[in-house]
């Protein structure tokens, strides 16, 4: 009997000691997947892997068997993407080695709850090593914020409304040059120039108590460069583009006002085709479903609570006579800007822009190319006397697929009549 005791204190004394040493000696730390550090913490892995791996090929610097892949869409510079698979630690224990030090990491998936809306389950991971190297963790997170900012910077992101967050769609995009969508003359600067005026004057609204918010209308025929223009602003200013789809399925009044009001900071929201979601104040349902925004929930929604927060808000239309008035007055829109298609100006500086420079590979010479494009603004005005336009996306698939002879050879074909 006394045998049997004596082992069962001798079990706990080992349990009770072996708790406290590990209390003594190690350290975690728990990151989950509602803090942006935990994106930051995993790519920050699988770089690391992959920079491993690519150092010494056939070894491993994470010591896992469970691995996730995730994709993700890598834009090229010409325009095209591809899909990308980055294998990162799955749900499980992994073990790596960060200057020196062993960690282990433990990724946890909660199965049987998710988060509210946006129906993602809720993740941790639990990062353990000694107490001696509590520093490291710190460090280690800074480095995995830096890489995640280095891999943003100069690149333009665009998130989409997940529930009632907004999170990034795709891989973050090369940002286009400003002066690559062509304008008539002085629209893109009227807007850029609001725009800049707007966010010099926070303490003006502030100080009148008015809501620091502005809404922009661009309005015009398809492929006349509206969405182009806005993602370049934005990109100018190195601010991000917040898509929100007005017809989206399970969209409610109550998760719209959220999300425009709690907008990330240094983001434009873009609402396209706004006629399409609420047409003279029916909302229209052209696949089949409905969301359940209505056009009241709508202004409320963009006249919001009076608050301090910078809201920019971009609409775009086809159909600006489609638009209900109360959306379009201001404080709701408060710069309205009508972008039409290809003038004969915008034409050429296209074509001149697309042939010329060097930047296309040709081996037309300049004095060619200026030739040309006053010979396509010459047609493009006596098209436009005819009442038949041609939109600038319409060209622009001409310039690429055509020499510039072609083009300007084949262009007529491409006008349609607009004076219906
Ligand atoms: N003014 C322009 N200058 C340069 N490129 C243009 C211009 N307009 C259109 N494009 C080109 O045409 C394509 C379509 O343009 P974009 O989507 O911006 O047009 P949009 O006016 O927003 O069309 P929609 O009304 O159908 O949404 C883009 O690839 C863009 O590069």
């Amino acid at each position: 009997m006394s045998v049997g005791v004596g082992l069962t204190v001798l079990r706990q004394g080992l349990v009770l000691g072996s708790t406290a040493l590990r209390r003594r000696m190690l350290v975690s730390l728990e990151v989950n997947n509602k803090d942006r550090a935990y994106e930051w913490f995993l790519t920050w892995m699988a770089n690391q892997a992959n920079a491993a791996a690519r150092k010494r090929p056939g070894s491993s610097w994470l010591r896992s068997h469970e691995l996730s892949v995730e994709t993700v869409v890598e834009q090229r510079s010409n325009g095209s993407s591809s899909a990308l698979f980055k294998l990162v630690a799955g749900p499980g224990i992994h073990w790596f080695k960060y200057r020196g030090a062993w960690m282990q990491m433990k990724r946890e998936r909660e199965t049987r709850s998710t988060q509210l809306m946006s129906g993602v389950p809720w993740e941790t991971v639990t990062l353990t090593t000694l107490s001696r190297d509590r520093t490291l963790f710190p460090q280690l997170l800074a480095e995995a914020r830096d890489l995640a900012m280095r891999d943003q910077e100069g690149k333009l992101i665009i998130r989409t409304a997940w529930g009632i967050e907004w999170k990034p769609f795709g891989q973050p995009r090369r940002k286009r040059p400003l002066n690559s969508v062509v304008f008539a003359e002085g629209v893109g600067e009227k807007i850029e120039e609001d725009v800049k005026a707007f966010l010099q004057r926070r303490q003006w609204y502030a100080d009148r108590g008015i809501p620091y918010r502005r809404g922009y209308l661009l309005h015009g025929p398809p492929g006349s460069g509206k969405t182009s223009f806005i993602q370049a602003l934005a990109g100018s200013l190195s601010y991000d583009i917040c898509v929100l789809n007005l017809s989206e399925r399970g969209l409610a009044d109550d998760k719209l006002n959220h999300l425009l009001s709690n907008a990330p900071e240094r983001s434009f929201v873009l609402i396209e085709d706004v006629d399409a979601a609420f047409n003279k104040r029916v909302q229209t349902s052209e696949d089949g479903y409905q969301s359940s925004v209505t056009f009241s929930g709508f202004l409320n929604a963009l006249d919001g609570v009076a608050s301090g927060e910078e809201r920019i808000i971009f609409m775009t239309t086809n159909h600006i006579e489609k638009l209900d008035p109360a959306l379009i007055r201001p404080g709701r829109v408060d710069l309205s800007v009508m972008v039409d298609d290809a003038s004969p100006d915008q034409a050429r500086t296209l074509f001149t822009r697309f042939y010329g420079g060097g930047e296309h590979i040709t081996d037309i010479t300049e004095g060619e190319v200026t030739r040309l494009g006053a010979e396509l603004k010459e047609l493009v005005g006596s098209e436009m006397k005819q009442g038949r336009r041609v939109s600038m996306a319409a060209l622009q698939g001409l310039f690429i697929r055509n020499s510039a002879t072609e083009a300007v050879k084949t262009c007529r074909e491409l006008f349609v009549d607009k004076r219906t």
